[in-house]
């Protein structure tokens, strides 16, 4: 499937433009949508309702999730006129590598929900398309099995990260994602507990304590885990799956936090760079950069896990301006579009996660939906930062400059 791949030569993104104008000259259509508001109606009419609640669901009255979306609107790019140059450079750095773009998919658990390929579609897109894709502790595949489809493609792990008698758990867990690989450490601090989210407990769905190895199936695939629940229990996991899928949802969300000092047995158990998801405040953000992280992810879940938030958006330039010299500062809720991710970029995030959209793409079509969502959101990118007059994505060219921040 691979062959003749080569990570760092991606195409130009804007060529899916011409390409698709290119075909209407054979009066054929894109088969997705290319407008990201219609992926997820058409995702939505696709899915089971226990599996569309997941995905589309957020904490509370959603507004966290509001607050998102609308920030955008709030930052209004204005473009340069011109300015001689080839199409923007989309290359960035993090650390020390270099990324043909500056996406990466995020981590999202339970993909199999939405689609028999589950992960093996979403990291073969990610793969295909050049972005690196975070690896969930709450993928509905082993990481074998995602290292499989994924093959040269670039791994970062995200981990669930289980409360501190389990810390035989969370070393395994770390020690398999070294093993295939994974190059980058995101520890998500927001999901110690599933947030109170009226659409799943509608439709009294929780996906980790299904027997249907769906939510838990990264975890049961543990050794440690698995050999501590045969001498507990006298039986397979696979001979009792809703105590086996109670037991290891209740271990990696254990309803209490851990705290600052607890890093430290992350960092003794992972040698690569360690980023913090779920940042919100200008306060935890000096506090990572105090505990020696190498990065964090401003975050709110995309309004999943807390409600009556702030925008990821707003806290941005904050966190940036505190802490941008000292960590890597990544960004996510509610990216939808090229010019959601310019925003981001020019105050001050140096890659951004994508979340549902890519999701939905899965729903809809699989590889190929994915594949078709981040085509659509790089090329997007690429056009509007052409058309801002914006040579490239490095902070030189690519700031704050280009916005106004508009209060209406
Ligand atoms: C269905 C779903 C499952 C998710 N699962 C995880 C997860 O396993 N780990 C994690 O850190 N974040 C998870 N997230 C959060 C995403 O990584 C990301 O922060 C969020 O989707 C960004 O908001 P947006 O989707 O509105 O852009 C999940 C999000 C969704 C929609």
């Amino acid at each position: 499937m691979y062959r003749n791949y080569s990570w760092y030569k991606a195409t130009e993104p804007k060529s899916y433009e011409s390409e698709i104008y290119d075909n209407g000259l054979n009066f054929e259509r894109p088969s997705i949508s290319v407008d990201p508001s219609k992926w997820e109606p058409l995702a939505i009419e696709r899915l089971s309702k226990d599996a569309a609640g997941y995905v589309y669901g957020s904490a509370g009255t959603r507004e966290t999730t509001d607050k998102n979306h609308e920030s955008y609107k709030r930052w209004s790019i204005i473009p340069n006129r011109l300015v001689k140059s080839d199409f923007p450079d989309l290359r960035t750095k993090l650390f020390g590598r270099e990324y043909s773009f500056p996406i990466a998919l995020g981590p999202v658990g339970v993909q199999r929900i939405v689609n028999p390929e589950g992960e093996h579609g979403s990291s073969k897109a990610a793969t295909l398309e050049h972005v690196p894709y975070v690896i969930s502790t709450a993928a509905s595949m082993s990481f074998e099995e995602i290292a499989e489809s994924s093959g040269p493609g670039e791994r970062w792990y995200q981990l669930y990260w289980p409360s501190n008698e389990n810390n035989d758990i969370t070393a395994s867990l770390l020690k398999r994602a070294k093993s295939i690989d994974c190059k980058v450490l995101v520890v998500t601090l927001d999901t110690y507990i599933l947030g109170w989210r009226p659409s799943d407990m509608d439709n009294g769905y929780d996906p980790f304590l299904k027997p249907d190895k769906i939510g838990v199936a990264l975890g049961l695939s543990d050794p440690v885990f698995r050999k501590r629940f045969k001498q507990e229990h006298g039986v397979e996991v696979e001979e009792d799956l809703h105590k086996a899928a109670r037991e290891f949802s209740g271990i990696i969300f254990p309803g209490l936090s851990h705290d600052w000092e607890d890093l430290k047995f992350i960092r003794e158990n992972w040698d690569g760079p360690i980023v913090l998801k779920g940042i919100q405040s200008v306060a935890d953000a000096k506090k990572a950069a105090e505990f020696g992280v190498d990065g964090i992810v401003v975050s709110n879940h995309g309004g999943r896990q807390q409600d009556g938030g702030v925008a990821s958006l707003t806290m941005l330039p904050k966190i940036v301006d505190a802490v941008g010299d000292k960590l890597e500062i990544l960004f996510d809720s509610g990216i939808r579009s090229g010019s959601d991710i310019v925003k981001a970029l020019a105050l001050g995030a140096k890659m951004v996660l994508i979340g549902r959209p890519y999701i939905y793409g899965l729903g809809i079509a699989g590889t190929k939906g994915v594949r078709h969502v981040i085509r659509c959101l790089l090329g997007d990118l690429e056009l509007t930062l052409h058309l801002s007059g914006v040579p490239s994505i490095a902070p030189e060219h690519l700031n704050r400059d280009l916005l106004l921040y508009e209060d209406h």
